[in-house]
């Protein structure tokens, strides 16, 4: 069963498209990285998911409704972000107390165990929070809320590499537990790699490829080797990345499916080397707006 249905999703804000023309499904009980770069449109996507954004055309559901402003769908799903603002009126005991009676399941002695173990403190403010603990905070709250649909846009925000990999860990023991539909945004690819069953890469507001993770790393090849033998090969095949490596020797990324693997043969005939690409870089490489990357800039 699809959770959430984006059909011809498009959102403008003034003249400028934030997201265009997206089409993708969720399916129920799955875990999708929603990658792009800044301003790719991650945000706008999710808030529209969450029912606070209403689409400028398309259609979407969640659950088989409309989410916008829809209370059934926001009973069963939890937007967690860094902006994310509580009643300054309540300490964070308070806070874990009330959103304990606010999502059906709740589980209290998680959200007090991962509140124990980050040693937050009860009597605090959330307004008094660091960045990384006001995260945490967040975090604690969109785990233990256990909501069928559970969105996290970028959520390690200001979090330390020692809690981001405690938060990986728990979502990713707390799902195992309580199968549910996660959505989870980040510029940090490698990080939640293998967390992650498949990935939605967006790229300027328009989907660029929504693959599980297995597929992503078999989607494309590095080549390295004479630079003559690889421009030969651009000709044919139209590469994902390029760079020039300096003594007649070039580095590319070309993919691996249809046409292309006739190229993989070729590339073996003509000596050059091949080599697997990661998911972070593949995701770099096609989100680049220059092919040479940053040092197009020097040349
Ligand atoms: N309320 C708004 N009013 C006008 N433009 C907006 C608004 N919200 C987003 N945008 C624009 O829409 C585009 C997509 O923004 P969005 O915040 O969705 O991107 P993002 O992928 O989440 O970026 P980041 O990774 O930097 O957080 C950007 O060009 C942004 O300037």
């Amino acid at each position: 069963m699809n959770v959430v249905e984006f059909t011809n999703v498009s959102k403008k804000y003034g003249k400028s498209n934030a997201v265009s023309k997206l089409s993708f499904t969720l399916a129920e009980n799955k875990i999708t990285g929603l990658i792009g770069r800044n301003g790719a449109g991650k945000t706008t996507l999710l808030k529209m998911m969450a029912g606070y954004v209403k689409p400028s055309s398309g259609n979407i559901t969640v659950f088989s409704k409309d989410p916008f402003d829809n209370l059934q769908v926001s009973a069963n799903r939890i937007f967690i972000d860094h902006q994310m603002s509580f009643s300054p009126l309540l300490t964070l005991k308070e806070l874990l107390i009330t959103a304990g009676r606010f999502y059906a399941n709740w589980d209290s002695e998680l959200a007090w165990r991962l509140f124990d173990y980050f040693s937050l403190n009860p009597d605090q403010n959330h307004a008094q929070l660091s960045k990384g603990m006001k995260s945490t905070f967040n975090m604690i709250i969109g785990l233990a809320a256990h909501c069928p649909l559970t969105i996290f846009d970028e959520p390690t925000s200001g979090m330390d590499a020692a809690v981001r990999k405690d938060f990986y860990r728990a979502l990713l023991k707390d799902y195992l537990n309580h199968p549910r539909t996660i959505i989870l945004s980040s510029h940090l690819v490698s990080e939640i790699e293998d967390l992650l069953e498949d990935i939605l890469l967006i790229n300027d507001g328009e989907k660029y490829l929504h693959l599980s993770v297995e597929e992503l790393r078999e989607y494309a090849v590095g080549v390295s080797g004479n630079a003559s033998a690889i421009k030969e090969l651009a000709q044919q095949h139209s590469l994902i990345h390029q760079k020039d490596m300096g003594s007649g020797r070039m580095y590319a990324v070309m993919k691996t499916e249809g046409a292309a693997k006739q190229a993989l043969d070729q590339t073996r005939k003509l000596g050059l080397e091949l080599t697997p690409v990661a998911v972070d870089d593949l995701c770099m490489h096609v989100t680049s707006k220059s092919q040479g990357g940053i040092d197009s800039v020097f040349n």
